[in-house]
């Protein structure tokens, strides 16, 4: 039942230890979502790091209004998909809505993404009662990313794409979260739109890697969804830490690296990408 790819076992990849050294050594994580092999391999011969499947597939790709109705099935799809295309990059499938709700759904469904999609750690949105998920997960092997701030799956109880932690109380919490995920066994960590300044002290106060979409310049590394790098627009409002790499890239290649470029130097993001 589960195939794995022969690539995924024969490259040479970005392993989970190395993020870690990447973080004691201050050098900067730059990742991207993809959803298909050609831009994967484009991806990792432009140096990208670390490669997500995104559950934001079920809006630039399958055309929804959220990420809640994209299934185990479709992440298992696109990741063997991108599976295919990568050589050194870091593979991470996103979990999907409700899939990791209880241990034991969690553990099905990573082992789906590992051992058919051929990836090398999931991604799931929360800590609280998902602590139990994430414990579970590490403890048997599944290299587990954790996602803070704005939890898009969350979207029908928040009411919207809003920042997160910009109250006092809030930012505590998820200062008190980040810490709990890392503790439940969390190897990685990605920041979604919260202040620049609480992104900057979880990260320093961490010893595993965060990686920032909307938290600022002071991250271990930095995301954006494909589609936003490259400009195109998925018919919303464009969130204030998207750039789009195309107009200085020139090509799709060029966008691509100068990404690369950019996060590895610091140059991107500035202050005007993130929130106060
Ligand atoms: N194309 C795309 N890019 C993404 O980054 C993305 C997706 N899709 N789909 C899933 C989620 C949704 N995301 C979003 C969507 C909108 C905002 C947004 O408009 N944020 C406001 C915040 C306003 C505030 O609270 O101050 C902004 O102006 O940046 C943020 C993240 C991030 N993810
Ligand atoms: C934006 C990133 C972090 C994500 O979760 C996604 O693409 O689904
Ligand atoms: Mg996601």
């Amino acid at each position: 039942m589960y195939a794995a790819t022969d690539t995924k076992t024969t490259r040479t990849a970005l392993t989970v230890p190395k993020l870690r050294q990447m973080k004691a050594e201050r050098q900067r994580i730059a990742s991207l979502t993809a959803y298909d092999a050609s831009f994967a391999r484009t991806m990792d011969a432009c140096g990208i790091d670390v490669v997500l499947v995104g559950d934001s597939l079920g809006m630039v790709v399958q055309g929804h209004a959220s990420t809640l109705p994209v299934t185990v099935s479709d992440i298992v799809y696109h990741s063997a998909c991108v599976a295919r295309g990568l050589k050194s990059a870091l593979l991470i499938a996103d979990m999907p809505f409700q899939s990791y709700a209880t241990p034991d759904r969690a553990i099905d469904a990573a082992t789906a993404m590992l051992a058919e999609g051929g990836a090398s750690m999931v991604k799931l949105e929360g800590a609280g009662a998902l602590l139990d998920s994430i414990r579970f997960l590490s403890e048997r092997d599944v290299p587990v990313c954790a996602h803070l701030g704005l939890t898009p799956q969350s979207v029908l109880r928040l009411g919207g794409y809003k920042v997160q932690g910009r109250e006092e109380a809030a930012a505590e919490k998820l200062l008190a979260d980040a810490h709990a995920v890392a503790d439940a066994g969390a190897d990685l960590l990605v920041l979604e739109c919260v202040p620049s300044a609480l992104a900057a002290e979880i990260t320093r106060s961490l010893a595993i890697p965060t990686i920032g979409i909307g938290a600022g310049p002071d991250c271990d590394g930095q995301i954006l969804v494909l589609h936003d790098l490259l400009g195109i627009n998925s018919g919303h409002r464009r969130p204030r830490f998207v750039k789009n790499f195309l107009e200085q890239g020139g090509s799709i290649d060029g966008a691509i690296r100068a990404f690369v470029d950019a996060v590895k130097s610091g140059a991107f993001p500035t202050a005007e990408h993130g929130y106060d």
